[in-house]
């Protein structure tokens, strides 16, 4: 184990939802697998009144599907320490101060600090100008903030949010997550279009038609309905997690595979794509909202607890991104996200296009099935891609064939939770799966106008049924390019 991965890590929220889900599971995966030794030390804080028996109980529950031995449990938990703390008093901070400075030295953790932030986002500016003036950040060490969606409800709200943040933390030291960033076929993105002669020269508007990315969702608001009322689809998913993976898919070749290069390319990427006027966001961008199913008992997103009985939201989002630049130039970018749909499925397809079928008829002459490699981000993990062959039989009659890799059940199972990931790319000081603010205020720039447009108009919702294939608009906009949605 090197310096690097020696840190004490303070979770803010350390007894609300992610914690318990995502970051004790991931912690202890990372324990298992030797990356956390015995050189790191975790404080839980939160208001209510745990004391370190409580807090090790509730990491013990939280891990318990991992069955660890009673062995390796009570070596993860005696790492955890509890400080009960309100971030909004002051007073509370030179707790954690004093505790920190121990655990620091009954650890050895080279006053290397990883600060997690997994609360409201109306906390983080107290918190952060708060570490940094009680002097819980420490000269010796790194200093690093994780901070978790939503990065502001717009760009003025995540430019001061970021100022606020600037304040006590510079960029380099700020990790904000967008999990798709952690997870393995979203970093497959790369591999699979630098990794391949065979895709890199052909990755552009000469041979590509149009890309299709799809962030579905079976599952509907459960119960965040509060928070997402007041977000709705074009802020929960479009602006940081599908424009990120559309920047991946989109950015030029960075000149090296480091994170200062990817991040310009992806930077760049982001700033080629098309800002649009009202009129724009009309032609180009479709909304929904679900409807209940009265065959499945399925409620409409109206009905949802803590969502208001006329409520405007859309729990659907497709549009035709435009990406100004020589590479893209005429090729739509096709995104979808929504939740109650027909199943939960992460996709992306990049349509070659097709030319004349040199083996029809002269009455059946047409065009070729488009090839078509098919990336799949969750649940399945692989990539397919669609090829012309010959059908058997006595005539010369062309049939799309798919060659497939899918990752086996046992790879799956050993490959690194989305969190894992980027906690332990955290602690290496790498910040390439994080988004960098740039990456943040154009996300914002784009999807700002689109929700503006919207704000001025009454959506027709509900507008699909609860466990549909969506809205018929969004089926609409693809006619519009002579497109399907594959
Ligand atoms: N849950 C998830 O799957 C995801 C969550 N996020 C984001 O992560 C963040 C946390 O979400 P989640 O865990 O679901 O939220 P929860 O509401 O479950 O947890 C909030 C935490 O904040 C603590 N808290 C609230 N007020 C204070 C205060 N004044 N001082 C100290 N602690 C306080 C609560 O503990 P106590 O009441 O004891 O003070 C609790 O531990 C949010 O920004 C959310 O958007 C992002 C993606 C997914
Ligand atoms: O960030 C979010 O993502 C989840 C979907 O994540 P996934 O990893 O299950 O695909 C979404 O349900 C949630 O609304 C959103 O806030």
């Amino acid at each position: 184990m090197t310096d690097e991965q020696t840190a004490l890590f303070t979770i803010f929220g350390a007894t609300g939802d992610l914690a318990q889900r995502k970051l004790y599971p991931s912690l202890f995966r990372l324990f298992r697998k030797g990356f956390l030794n015995d050189s790191f030390a975790v404080i839980g804080t939160a208001r209510r009144d745990w004391s370190n028996d409580v807090y090790r109980n509730a990491v013990s529950e939280s891990i318990q599907s991992f069955q660890p031995t009673s062995t390796e449990l009570a070596e993860f938990i005696s790492h955890f320490y509890y400080q009960a703390h309100d971030v909004n008093n002051s007073e509370d901070y030179s707790l954690l101060q004093t505790l920190a400075d121990t655990l620091d030295n009954k650890y050895n953790l080279k006053s290397n600090r990883i600060f997690y932030l997994a609360m409201a986002p109306h906390f983080f500016g107290t918190i952060t100008q708060q570490l940094k003036e009680q002097g819980i950040t420490t000269k010796d060490g790194f200093n690093r903030l994780i901070i978790e969606k939503p990065f502001g409800s717009d760009y003025q709200t995540a430019l001061s949010l970021n100022n606020e943040i600037n304040a006590a933390f510079e960029e380099d030291q700020i990790f904000r997550i967008d999990h798709y960033l952690g997870k393995e076929m979203i970093q497959n993105i790369s591999a699979i279009r630098f990794g391949n002669p065979l895709f890199t020269s052909i990755w552009n508007n000469t041979y590509i038609d149009n890309v299709q990315v799809t962030l579905a969702e079976e599952l509907g608001v459960e119960d965040r309905g509060g928070y997402y009322d007041t977000s709705g689809a074009l802020k929960d998913m479009i602006q940081n997690h599908t424009l990120q993976v559309v920047s991946l898919l989109a950015m030029e070749p960075p000149k090296t595979f480091t994170e200062r290069d990817i991040r310009s390319a992806k930077i760049a990427a982001l700033n080629d794509i098309k800002l649009y006027s009202a009129e724009e966001v009309a032609e180009n961008f479709v909304r929904g909202q679900y409807d209940a199913n009265p065959n499945t008992g399925q409620l409409a997103y109206r009905q949802e607890p803590n969502v208001a009985p006329e409520s405007q939201t859309e729990t659907y989002v497709a549009g035709k991104l435009t990406i100004e630049n020589q590479r893209w130039q005429g090729v739509p970018f096709f995104i979808r996200s929504g939740k109650r749909l027909s199943k939960k499925e992460t996709i992306i397809h990049i349509v070659f296009k097709s030319d004349l079928n040199p083996f029809a008829t002269k009455e059946a002459a047409g065009l070729l099935p488009n090839n078509i490699l098919t990336i799949y981000i969750q649940p399945t993990e692989g990539f397919s891609l669609t090829l012309n062959g010959k059908e058997i039989g006595d005539n010369f009659k062309i049939e799309p064939l798919k060659l497939a890799f899918e990752h086996s059940s046992e790879a799956l199972d050993n490959s690194p939770e989305a969190y894992e990931k980027l906690l332990l790319d955290c602690l290496k000081g790498d910040g390439t799966n994080f988004t960098h603010w740039d990456e943040v205020a154009q996300s914002w720039r784009i999807v700002d106008v689109i929700r503006q447009t919207w704000d001025k108009q009454t959506p027709d919702f509900p507008n699909y049924i609860s466990g549909s294939n969506g809205p018929k608009c969004a089926d609409d906009l693809l006619a519009k390019d002579h497109a399907i949605w594959i």
